[in-house]
């Protein structure tokens, strides 16, 4: 039986102290605070959004072990499978299974950013990882205006293989996302489907089983209503949650760099209270001057405020 992500997977971050060290009293409180929200399906772990790729291997897996604990294991942590060639990916998601994950979103090899990738080798990946760790994976689909983006067959061949149960979409270009989803759907109708487009999710919310985003670390309970809203087909429910949402978006999304995304969903979660400052790993560098009271200001304006759940605190 395959992980039901048909609802909110957070990619929550990665807390440091402030003299840098993996603040594992915080990866408490953000987990459990997001793990007891009805909707919340999993946490994906070691993603963008967690600097994953920051952090050293007994970090990784020490995070995952920590994210885990944080639901006291009520909750699946998905883990971010990064490493470049396919042998290091795959014994990478061996160690993320022993340290308790549930499943892998696999990142395309790093290289192929630059140089693209050799017809058949995004499935070899995907294969490789799957026989060595037994991990369940989910098809990771790039951004169009990537050389890392997948085209429809090799999209097709993925899903149809053996421990690939989902995908997370972050296309980009409609014009794909209107033909390549249906084509996804009407292959593997029991693909999961989770779109990842937090800088303008409102377009997507109407095909997709889910989400998996980074922005759920930060309005996860508008997010689950987001959802609902379009599953039911409503969209004036759907644009209202996205109105009330845009200044937040706004502050965190439509920024520099989607890399300053990571730095202001920290300072989100200052806001929240959930964590105490917002201290990230180079090279994530601080915001501008300023940008922690825009970003309080548009959560004040979108009326977010402090959680009071006593898992929370
Ligand atoms: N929304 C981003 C988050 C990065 O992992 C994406 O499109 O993948």
């Amino acid at each position: 039986m395959a992980l039901d992500l048909r609802g909110l997977s957070p990619a929550p971050v990665t807390p440091f102290t402030e003299d840098g060290a993996v603040d594992f009293d915080a990866i408490q409180r953000l987990g459990s605070w997001l793990g007891s929200i009805e909707g919340v399906k999993s946490l994906v772990v070691l993603g963008h959004a967690g600097e994953g790729t920051f952090l050293t291997e007994e970090e990784q897996l020490d995070v995952i072990r920590a994210f885990v604990a944080s639901t006291d294991g009520r909750v699946p942590v998905v883990a971010g499978i990064t490493k470049e060639g396919n042998k290091t990916a795959a014994l990478e998601a061996k160690k993320a299974v022993e340290a308790g994950a549930s499943a892998g979103l696999v990142y395309p090899s790093h290289g192929w950013l630059r140089f693209g990738y050799q017809k058949g080798a995004p499935q070899s990946r995907y294969k490789e990882i799957y026989e060595e760790s037994g991990l369940p994976l989910i098809l990771f689909q790039y951004p169009d205006n990537t050389k890392a983006t997948y085209d429809l067959d090799t999209q097709l061949e993925i899903a149809g293989q053996e421990g690939v149960f989902a995908t997370k979409n972050g296309v980009r270009n409609m014009r794909r996302w209107y033909t390549e989803i249906p084509a996804l759907r009407a292959a593997y109708p029991e693909l999961q489907i989770l779109s990842c487009h937090d800088e303008y999710l409102l377009p997507t919310m109407f095909d997709v089983d889910g989400l998996l985003v980074g922005y759920g670390n930060i309005a996860p309970e508008l997010l689950v209503e987001l959802i609902e809203a379009g599953k039911a087909q409503d969209y004036p429910r759907a644009h209202a949650i996205h109105e009330r949402l845009l200044p937040v978006t706004q502050n965190v999304y439509h920024r520099g760099s989607h890399m300053e995304g990571t730095v202001a969903l920290k300072w989100g979660l200052v806001n929240r209270g959930i964590l105490d400052h917002a201290t990230v790993r180079t090279p994530l560098l601080p915001l501008p001057e300023g940008a922690d009271i825009e970003i309080a200001a548009a959560f004040a304006e979108a009326n977010i405020g402090k959680v009071t759940t006593t898992a929370a605190v």
